[in-house]
């Protein structure tokens, strides 16, 4: 009896060559790189590396300079409405509707999705009391602080359901029991199935919470694989100091000194 090869498992996201530019800064140098399927993948870089720009034009957001990007398989730029609807989406500095109460954005959000009312409603509730919203459901998103800000857009990538979920920055304002809240939220997600894709500065949170990591620096991929695999037998804020340079301007500022 013969059997053919297993069907290798496409990738949540694979992207080729992308690359991006703003006049004569190269964001982005022609970036390729797979997230595998049911994994917890870390996009770390220090600022400016193009981490926003890239999970902008792997998510839709952004039109490439140059490049393909497949969500599942689906071509992000041919396909946009399939590839967006199989992703949700935490994006950096995108304004939400914040004319709008948290309560009326998210249920809002999904029934753009097409989603019918009844689970719309079942499920913004659930993800107000999860986030820690309830109370703040019927506020303005406007008036919000930055971190229920934050967290009122993790609800809109939600409530859908997707197999993919991209986030930039996801944890930045957000205070300590609702990161918490929200990486279980997460791990639970990828447990059963779902891919995560963030981007953070605090390597000691990626190094817990990813499989796996990738660092960007201005504009080019330094490394990517498991976490163990890239961080070695160091830490991994250690390895990214590596990657990326250490500390530089050591001289500080002497006028700063007051005494
Ligand atoms: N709309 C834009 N117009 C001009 N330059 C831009 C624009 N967006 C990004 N850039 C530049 O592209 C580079 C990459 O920026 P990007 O926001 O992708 O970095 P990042 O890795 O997300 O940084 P951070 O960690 O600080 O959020 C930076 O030099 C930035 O100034």
């Amino acid at each position: 009896m013969s059997y053919s090869n297993p069907e290798p498992v496409t990738p949540a996201l694979s992207i080729r060559s992308l690359g991006k530019r703003f006049g004569e800064k190269v964001a982005v140098n022609g970036i390729s790189l797979d997230v595998p399927s049911g994994s917890f993948f870390g996009l770390v870089g220090p600022n400016g590396a193009g981490k926003t720009t890239a999970l902008s034009m792997a998510t839709g957001l952004l039109r490439p300079d140059a490049g393909q990007v497949w969500v599942h398989g689906i071509d992000v730029w041919a396909d946009p409405l399939r590839a967006k609807a199989a992703m949700g989406v935490l994006a950096d500095g995108v304004r939400l509707f914040d004319r709008l109460s948290g309560r009326q954005l998210v249920t809002y959000s999904g029934l753009l999705r097409g989603m019918d009312r009844a689970t719309v409603e079942e499920r913004t509730e659930d993800l107000l009391r999860v986030l820690d919203l309830e109370d703040a459901g019927s506020k303005l998103v406007v008036d919000y602080s930055a971190g229920m800000t934050k967290k009122i857009a993790l609800a809109t990538a939600l409530i859908h359901s997707p197999r993919l979920l991209v986030l930039d920055e996801p944890f930045e304002a957000v205070d300590p029991v609702s990161a918490a809240n929200i990486r279980n939220i997460l791990a639970d997600y990828v447990t059963h199935g779902g891919t995560v894709i963030v981007s953070s500065h605090v390597m000691d949170l990626v190094q817990r919470m990813c499989s796996h990591v990738a660092v960007i620096a201005e504009g080019n991929l330094l490394a990517v694989g498991t976490v163990d695999e890239v961080r070695g037998e160091t830490t991994l804020e250690e390895r990214f100091v590596e990657l990326v340079g250490g500390p530089g301007h050591n001289e500080g500022l002497p006028w700063l000194h007051t005494s």
